[in-house]
């Protein structure tokens, strides 16, 4: 397959369980050196066998903020105590060494980098139907019962957001994960002016 001809990142956002991370694993592993994902700035310590780098940028609170002043960050949001984001100069150096940059982010991190106009392509996983993404998150065992009800609820909030004319370049439904990804894969190496 011809390289992907768009230099812009991938943003891929849709509720959680939709099977984003089982959709970009499928490009990464069948296309092999063509895409990197995004390395994260997060202030939270690295849990055991995290590498600085590799899973975060692990960096001091007042690293962080001083990069936010600086309008480092093409978004960012704060968990607890904690703050995460994407800087821009992570997306430029992987893209510089020629690597098709993939972000997962959710839905407040999309509308900060619409709301910045930073280049990007957007794409929204979306589920057949909101039972299916309940039995998605209830089969895939990593959550309670008082996460599920909290994705679930969230999961409505990013469904009614995705329905804004504009807001993504692709939306794709994840029934059959094979045509699923066939339409990522479709879409990620389209010719630029098809896709923009
Ligand atoms: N097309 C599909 N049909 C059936 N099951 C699927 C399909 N795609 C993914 N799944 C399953 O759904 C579950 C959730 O997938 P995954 O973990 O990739 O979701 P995610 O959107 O990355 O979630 P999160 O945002 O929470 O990380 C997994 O158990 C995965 O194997």
């Amino acid at each position: 397959m011809a390289p992907v001809r768009d230099p812009r990142p991938i943003v891929i956002s849709g509720p959680s369980g939709v099977g984003k991370g089982t959709l970009y694993n499928l490009l990464f592993q069948r296309h092999p050196d063509t895409f990197t994902l995004s390395v994260s700035h997060t202030t939270r310590g690295p849990r055991p066998g995290e590498q600085d780098g590799v899973h975060y940028h692990f960096v001091t609170k007042e690293a962080f903020l001083e990069l936010k002043a600086k309008d480092g960050f093409v978004e960012s949001a704060q968990f607890g105590d904690n703050y995460y984001g994407t800087s821009k100069a992570t997306i430029e150096e992987q893209t510089a060494k020629g690597k098709t940059v993939v972000l997962d982010i959710e839905v407040e991190g999309v509308k900060q980098i619409r709301a910045q106009g930073f280049p990007a392509r957007f794409v929204f996983i979306a589920p057949p139907s909101e039972e299916e993404l309940e039995k998605r998150l209830r089969g895939r065992g990593t959550e309670n019962e008082t996460a599920i009800q909290k994705r679930l609820n969230q999961a409505k909030v990013e469904l009614e957001y995705a329905k804004v004319p504009g807001v993504h370049d692709k939306v794709i439904v994840n029934d059959d994960l094979e045509k699923a990804y066939k339409e990522l894969e479709e879409f990620v190496f389209a010719e630029p002016l098809a896709s923009a």
